[in-house]
């Protein structure tokens, strides 16, 4: 169970006006439980949602309050915390680090005690649930942009998270692997937190948080959350952004 207590995010950021750095609040104050299965998170662009994300694995910790996962604190219990959340960025190449992607895989599954030879055919058989079998030793550098994105979740996953926080994971996939990366998600036993600007996944969440401005505007049943975000950015002009 992931659980928020009294949670604000705050940076510094150059003063537009000359003069020293100023605070800004990115997020909060806020205090959540998170114990659905299926959670997605939807806002603006600028809002704060993946701030949200960050703080669920420690990638960002808080200005103050606590973020715990399974009673681990996010601050003094990080390397814990990660192992247990598994975390996928919008920008897959901000996470593949290896040339190719079996070596990829593979890496992430160092913690595993396998031999070489048992790790890169767990890798394979990973990148074949992707679509990536054929790709297993292309650079990644020559793989479209979606499938790195494939490849990213594919590493992910292979880990086997208690946790897997998702930030916008399909962006970049055309319908077909979007739809095919939905069921895979909507299959996992694992909980998902999925920030996401694809309506459709949101409306299949057990909850929805609408992110506005730092704030949780809505926090429960996915229809009503929908409709208070298209109400959101119906009056929002997107120019008049707050920061
Ligand atoms: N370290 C930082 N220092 C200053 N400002 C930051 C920092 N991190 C995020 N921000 C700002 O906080 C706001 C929220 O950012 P965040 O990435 O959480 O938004 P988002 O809702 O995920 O947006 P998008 O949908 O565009 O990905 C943005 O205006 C961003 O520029």
């Amino acid at each position: 169970m992931i659980e928020l207590r009294d949670v604000l995010v705050t940076a510094y950021t150059p003063d537009p006006s000359g003069g020293g750095d100023r605070v800004v609040r990115l997020l909060g104050p806020l205090s959540l439980t998170l114990a659905e299965r299926r959670v997605a998170v939807v806002g603006a662009n600028g809002s704060g949602k993946s701030t949200l994300a960050r703080l669920l694995n420690g990638l960002v910790l808080p200005s103050s309050g606590t973020v715990t996962v399974d009673g681990l604190d996010t601050a003094t219990d990080g390397a814990a915390v990660r192992r247990r959340v598994g975390f996928v960025f919008t920008d897959p190449d901000a996470q593949i680090v290896m040339p190719t992607p079996v070596e990829d895989v593979a890496l992430s599954l160092r913690r595993l005690r396998l031999d070489d030879d048992a790790r890169e055919s767990r890798a394979r058989e990973v990148l074949a649930r992707f679509g990536l079998a054929d790709r297993a030793q292309v650079p990644v550098h020559a793989l479209s942009g979606g499938q790195r994105q494939l490849l990213a979740l594919a590493a992910v996953l292979a880990t086997d998270p208690d946790v897997l926080v998702c930030d916008e994971p399909t962006t970049l996939l055309d319908l077909r692997w979007r739809r095919h990366v939905d069921d895979l998600l909507d299959g996992l036993d694992q909980q998902v937190v999925l920030v996401t600007h694809d309506l459709e996944a949101a409306a299949r969440a057990d909850r929805l948080l609408v992110v506005d401005d730092g704030t949780i505007v809505h926090d429960g049943d996915p229809a009503d959350g929908l409709a208070r975000y298209r109400t959101l950015m119906s009056t929002d002009s997107p120019a008049g952004g707050r920061r």
